[in-house]
C-alpha cells in the first residue's frame, strides 16, 4: 500500500540548528504514531514537516495527497467569534458556503460535547473546551490525517481524559492519528507506535508493546525511565 508519508534523509535545518536529521520514515493509513522525546527534540518540527508547514532543507518528503490532513496545536488559534463560528470558518476557508458551513459546524460542535456552547465566545472558553473546539474544527473537515501537537499538554486530568476519548474515537472511525506527547500513559492508551526523536534523530521506532517492553538504545531507556519516575 503506497504510504500516507515517506521520508528519505530528510533533514530540517532553522539556520544554525539541525531540527531534523536524516530522517526516514514510512507511515501508512489506519496508524497510531506517537513522536516522544525531551523538549527540543525536533517533535514539533516532524509533525509541521509532514503538514507541510515546515520545509525539508535535505532528503526527499513524499506525501499521499490525495489524504486530507488536518493539524491541532498545543495552544489552539481561536479568533474573536462564538465557538459556532470558529468552525465554520475553516470550512468556509476551504471553499463551503457559509449557510452549509454554519449548519456542519454545529454537527461537529455536537461531535465534541459542546453543542450548547455554540454561541459562547470561543476565547471565553477553558482550556480543555478550547482544545475540543479545535478538535471539532478539525473533524470537521472530516480528514484522513489528524497531526496532533501535544494536544493534552497544559489541560487538567478531566479536559486530557476527554481530549483522549475524542482522540480514541477518531482513530476508531478511520483517521490516522499522528501526535507528539510527554505523556507516556497516554502514549500507551493511544498509540499503535512509538517514535523515540533525540536531538533531532529517530532513535527508537517500535511497536507500542516493543516500546515499552524493551529493549531500546541506552538513550531511550533512560527517557522512558526518566519518564515514568
Ligand atoms: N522556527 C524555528 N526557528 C529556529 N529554531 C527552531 C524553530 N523551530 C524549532 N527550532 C529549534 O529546533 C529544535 C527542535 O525544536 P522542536 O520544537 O521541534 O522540539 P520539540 O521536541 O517539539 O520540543 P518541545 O517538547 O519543547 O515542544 C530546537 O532546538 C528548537 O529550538
Amino acid at each position: 500500500m503506497k504510504p500516507l508519508f515517506d521520508l528519505k534523509t530528510v533533514g530540517v535545518t532553522f539556520g544554525k540548528v539541525q531540527a531534523i536529521k536524516a530522517c526516514d520514515l514510512r507511515i501508512q493509513a489506519g496508524e497510531r504514531v506517537a513522536l516522544v522525546g525531551s523538549n527540543g527534540s525536533g517533535k514539533s518540527t516532524l509533525l509541521r514537516t509532514l503538514h507541510g508547514l515546515v520545509r525539508p532543507s535535505t532528503g526527499s518528503l513524499q506525501v499521499d495527497v490525495a489524504a486530507r490532513q488536518a493539524m491541532l496545536f498545543q495552544h489552539p488559534y481561536m479568533l474573536r467569534a462564538n465557538a459556532q463560528t470558529n468552525v465554520a470558518l475553516g470550512m468556509w476557508l476551504k471553499g463551503m458556503a457559509w449557510k452549509k458551513a454554519t449548519t456542519q459546524a454545529l454537527s461537529a460542535l455536537e461531535r465534541v460535547g459542546l453543542l450548547a456552547l455554540a454561541q459562547r465566545n470561543a476565547k471565553a472558553l477553558s482550556g480543555g473546551q478550547q482544545q475540543r473546539l479545535a478538535l471539532a474544527r478539525a473533524w470537521a473537515l472530516r480528514p484522513d490525517v489528524l497531526l496532533l501537537d501535544e494536544p493534552t499538554a497544559s489541560l487538567d486530568p478531566a479536559a486530557k481524559r476527554e481530549v483522549e476519548a475524542l482522540m480514541a474515537e477518531f482513530a476508531q472511525s478511520g483517521m490516522t492519528l499522528i501526535f507528539s506527547s510527554h505523556n507516556l500513559g497516554q502514549v500507551k492508551r493511544l498509540a499503535s507506535r512509538v517514535i523515540y526523536l533525540e536531538q533531532g534523530r529517530l532513535l527508537a521506532d517500535l511497536p507500542t508493546h516493543d516500546f515499552f517492553n524493551g529493549p531500546l538504545p541506552p538513550e531511550a531507556e533512560i527517557f522512558v525511565k526518566g519518564e515514568l519516575v
